[in-house]
């Protein structure tokens, strides 16, 4: 039997039109919620993330601003920026779009963002306040795969989740929101012996490496869920995950597609994570 598809833009859809509705209550108390984007030089994939985000701020009715700057931008005029907005009470979330051209410390950058502002969720003290699970704000792309899941009512508890992937925004805390919902959980990565083996033992199987079709149906049990994160770009222009879709397809219980998966979730916590941020500063004022 064919897996069942979950389609990430369906879902987001519905997220947004609740949270829109969320945000016209709010702004009937005076508050709106506002995210700065951060965008560094022209590379067209962050272009693309960025346009997204924005249809999405604006059918929310977030208030969004979109701060470009060249590419041999200086870490301290980035740092200034920061601490700019870090004081700027009218902002709520500020996300500074990565990769980041060389000159530019990224860790640096990360940890200069207020925690109270940090909508990506990429600060230590996110990360730690998710290890530990306190209230924060979970990183996008997990949140949101986290979704997807139980909106299928899937069980993760007690299941043994694999994680192909090991980057600080994707692969480890994805690994750690399924353990804080009880799951069992493996990482493979570069330096991983036998992948095929391991991803081979996973109820729960999700890709997050960025090459183009690389787990095939031959890497998954028969009934797991596939969840795909890949976003990668073929020589004939169009995006592909890391997951051969149709042959995995054939052998998984439920499986995400690329497009329309997790991307449109990842953007949607995003939003998720601003009107959170905006509620916060409300209550803490
Ligand atoms: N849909 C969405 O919302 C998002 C999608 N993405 C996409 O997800 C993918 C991963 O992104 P990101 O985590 O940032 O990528 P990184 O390049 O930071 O990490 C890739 C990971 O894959 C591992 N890896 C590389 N080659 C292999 C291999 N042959 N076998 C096993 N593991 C391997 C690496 O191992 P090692 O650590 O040993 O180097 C690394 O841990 C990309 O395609 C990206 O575009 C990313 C963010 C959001
Ligand atoms: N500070 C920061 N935070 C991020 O969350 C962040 C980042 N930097 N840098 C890059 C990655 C990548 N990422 C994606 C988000 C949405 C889609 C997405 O919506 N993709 C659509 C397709 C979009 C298209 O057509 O190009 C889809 O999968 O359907 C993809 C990729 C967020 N990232």
């Amino acid at each position: 039997m064919a897996a069942e598809v979950i389609y990430g833009d369906q879902l987001a859809l519905s997220l947004r039109q609740e949270m829109k509705e969320e945000v016209t209550a709010l702004k009937e108390k005076g508050i709106v919620p506002k995210l700065v984007v951060v965008l560094i030089g022209d590379d067209p994939a962050s272009k693309s993330y960025v346009s997204g985000k924005q249809k999405a701020a604006d059918f929310i009715g977030i208030n969004s601003e979109l701060i470009t700057l060249v590419d041999t931008t200086s870490e301290q005029a980035l740092l200034d920026l920061i601490e700019q907005l870090n004081n700027d009470e009218s902002v709520n979330g500020i996300l500074v779009q990565l990769p980041l051209p060389d000159q530019i410390n990224e860790q640096a950058i990360i940890e200069a963002i207020s925690p109270e502002k940090d909508v990506d969720g990429f600060h230590p003290i996110s990360i730690g306040r998710m290890l530990t699970q306190q209230d924060t704000f979970l990183p996008c792309t997990p949140f949101g795969i986290l979704t997807m899941l139980q909106s299928k009512n899937i069980e993760i508890a007690g299941k043994h989740a694999v994680i192909v992937g090991r980057s600080n925004i994707v692969g480890k805390p994805v690994g750690q929101l399924l353990l804080n919902e009880h799951a069992t959980v493996s990482y493979c990565h570069s330096r991983t012996k036998d992948l095929k083996a391991m991803t081979k033992q996973a109820d729960i199987l999700i890709a997050a490496v960025g090459r183009e079709e690389m787990i095939d149906a031959s890497f998954i049990k028969p009934g797991a869920v596939v969840i795909d994160v890949g976003v990668n770009r073929t020589e004939a222009g169009t995006l592909t995950g890391d997951v051969d879709f149709e042959s995995a397809k054939a052998v998984a219980s439920y499986i995400t597609p690329v497009p329309k998966g997790v991307g449109p979730m990842t953007i949607t916590m995003l939003m998720k994570n601003t009107i959170k941020a905006a509620k916060n500063h409300h209550t803490k004022k």
